[in-house]
């Protein structure tokens, strides 16, 4: 028996790793709840975290087996599981950032070392790694001269034309260890864990109260894979091929809202892609001209291509990661001279609370308050404000994020941020800069979604909404008493960002 250890991979579908143990079986299925990974953790990811375990533990009980749910050091507590199953070895799908990385050695080495055995003689444990949580692992993809791609056109070339595999084979109930063998397994481990502050239990989840976290503000989402299949069921019945032209524009909702599901594991890329080609059989056969047909220029072949895109971007910012781990907390790029950042803790708790006086941006952070998530296209604009209208440093934007977000995922946060600040791979040039404003005018021009989040502005007319920073005092007093007046006068503010960016680059009179 082999201990297969979930970690950001929560599904029993589509698993590389948990279907290569299953071939050997019986799989001792197994989750730690490690502090260490947790303190990076907000409220909705935890919750959702759990909401997910719950709904894997269930598939497991469905199949006769169920989830060993540790709590402690992975270090600790997998060496004294395998020991206890008398493994061979145990198996994991890999993880690519450098926390994941270094946490992962660790726990390899403490089971090299045999630091579970009970016998005086140690016996050491294999280890046994697959890449799953991407369709072409970070290390796959790399230039004709051998390098990593830094620009995401050419590497978006290559991963397009690249085969991907097929979904994984589901491991059947004779391949996973059965439940009774499983409690008695947990009882044999919670025995030999009593000196330590390590616990294992099957199948029994703490609350998000136990884990000493705040119930989140925003409402939780159907989790799981029960819940990722929803909602990729329903984004392949209409949106997926209204997708490119309508993917900017907030108040439509057509993107999938799938970024949880990607990042937590709830489901796996080959499903989803897998899902992206019957997608385009029917749009190669004329199925989806109907759904387009208010569109001027729709075309639902180019549109599925298009969301296939964001799950290479989505792999792109993480094999830059992975090739460039400290770039979690640095700039990517660099300039000659620093970027000289701005302490204003007024300005970043407006930008927080969501009361700018730029009403795109305050209901992009509102939206973020309220559903735990924000649009793309939003992300942009409020990252955008905070770092060139605000000229607060990117890691600031990325500390909320991180908290608030339940889609979190350090390679993609990360990637939108130093691309907003104009310090990441491919970013957008420091001298390009959002004009909040006729954003807001572009991608919400009936101020639907500014309204749905900002219900200051409910009943205002679009143009003095998408003018206020304009408009005279007593004008705003008549339209809008409740809503802020602009903090920061944008024209202004573009120009100081210029010159702080020129003076990064040495540019400065
Ligand atoms: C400042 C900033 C911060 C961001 N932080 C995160 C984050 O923490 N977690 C996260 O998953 N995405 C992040 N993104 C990328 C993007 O905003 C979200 O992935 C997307 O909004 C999620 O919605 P969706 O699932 O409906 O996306 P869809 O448009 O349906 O896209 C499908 C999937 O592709 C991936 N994807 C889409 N857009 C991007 C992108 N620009 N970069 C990388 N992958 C992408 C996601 O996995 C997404 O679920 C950030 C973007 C910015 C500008």
């Amino acid at each position: 028996m082999d201990p297969f250890w979930h970690r950001r991979d929560l599904r029993v579908t589509d698993n590389v790793g948990l279907s290569a143990a299953a071939d050997r079986g019986p799989v001792v299925p197994c989750f730690v709840l490690d502090d260490a990974v947790l303190e990076h953790a907000g409220p909705p990811r935890v919750r959702y975290l759990l909401a997910s375990l719950a709904e894997l533990r269930d598939a497991y009980r469905e199949r006769g087996s169920d989830l060993i749910v540790g709590r402690g050091d992975p270090a600790e507590i997998l060496p004294r599981l395998a020991d206890a199953v008398d493994a061979d070895r145990v198996v994991w799908n890999r993880g690519y950032s450098g926390l994941a990385r270094e946490r992962d050695a660790r726990v390899e080495e403490s089971l090299a070392a045999g630091d579970g055995a009970a016998a005086a003689a140690p016996e050491a444990i294999d280890v046994e790694t697959y890449h799953d949580a991407v369709l072409h692992d970070p290390d796959s993809i790399r230039t004709n001269k051998g390098d990593p791609y830094s620009v995401f056109t050419y590497y978006w070339k290559k991963w397009r034309d690249r085969e991907k595999g097929a979904p994984e084979t589901t491991p059947s109930e004779e391949t996973l260890c059965d439940a009774e063998t499983i409690a008695d397994v947990v009882a044999d481990v919670t025995s030999d864990l009593q000196s330590g502050d390590a616990t294992i239990a099957a199948g029994t989840l703490p609350t998000i109260t136990d884990l000493g976290v705040a119930e989140p503000e925003a409402d939780p989402i159907p989790a799981g894979t029960p819940g990722a299949r929803d909602r990729l069921e329903s984004f392949l019945e209409s949106d997926i091929f209204r997708y490119e032209a309508l993917r900017d524009v907030p108040a439509a909702s057509v993107t999938s809202e799938l970024s949880q599901d990607l990042s937590f594991g709830t489901i796996g890329p080959r499903e989803v892609y897998a899902a992206t080609e019957d997608a385009m059989a029917r749009a190669e056969a004329g199925g989806a001209d109907g759904i387009v047909s208010d569109l001027e220029d729709a075309d639902p072949v180019s549109s599925v291509t298009e969301f296939r895109s964001q799950l290479a971007w989505r792999e792109f910012y993480l094999q830059v990661l992975f090739h460039n781990p400290e770039t979690v907390s640095r700039n990517y790029k660099t300039y000659e001279n620093s970027i000289d950042w701005r302490e204003d803790p007024d300005a970043l708790a407006a930008w927080k609370r969501g009361e700018t006086g730029y009403p795109i941006v305050d209901a992009g952070m509102r939206q973020l308050r309220a559903e735990a998530f924000m649009h793309n296209r939003v992300r942009m604009i409020v990252a955008s404000f905070l770092t060139k209208d605000l000229l607060l440093d990117w890691r600031a934007g990325y500390a909320h994020f991180r908290e608030h977000l339940r889609d979190h995922d350090t390679a993609n946060d990360v990637g939108g941020w130093q691309w907003a600040a104009s310090t990441g791979t491919d970013a957008q040039p420091y001298f390009r800069i959002f004009n909040p404003m006729t954003q807001g005018e572009r991608y919400d021009p009936d101020a639907e979604y500014i309204t749905t989040y900002v219900p200051e502005l409910r009943g205002v007319d679009p143009d003095p909404i998408h003018s206020w920073h304009e408009l005279d005092p007593e004008r705003r007093e008549a339209v809008a008493p409740e809503y802020p007046e602009p903090i920061v006068d944008h024209a202004q503010r573009r120009e100081e960002a210029l010159a702080t960016f020129e003076a990064a680059r040495g540019e400065a009179d």
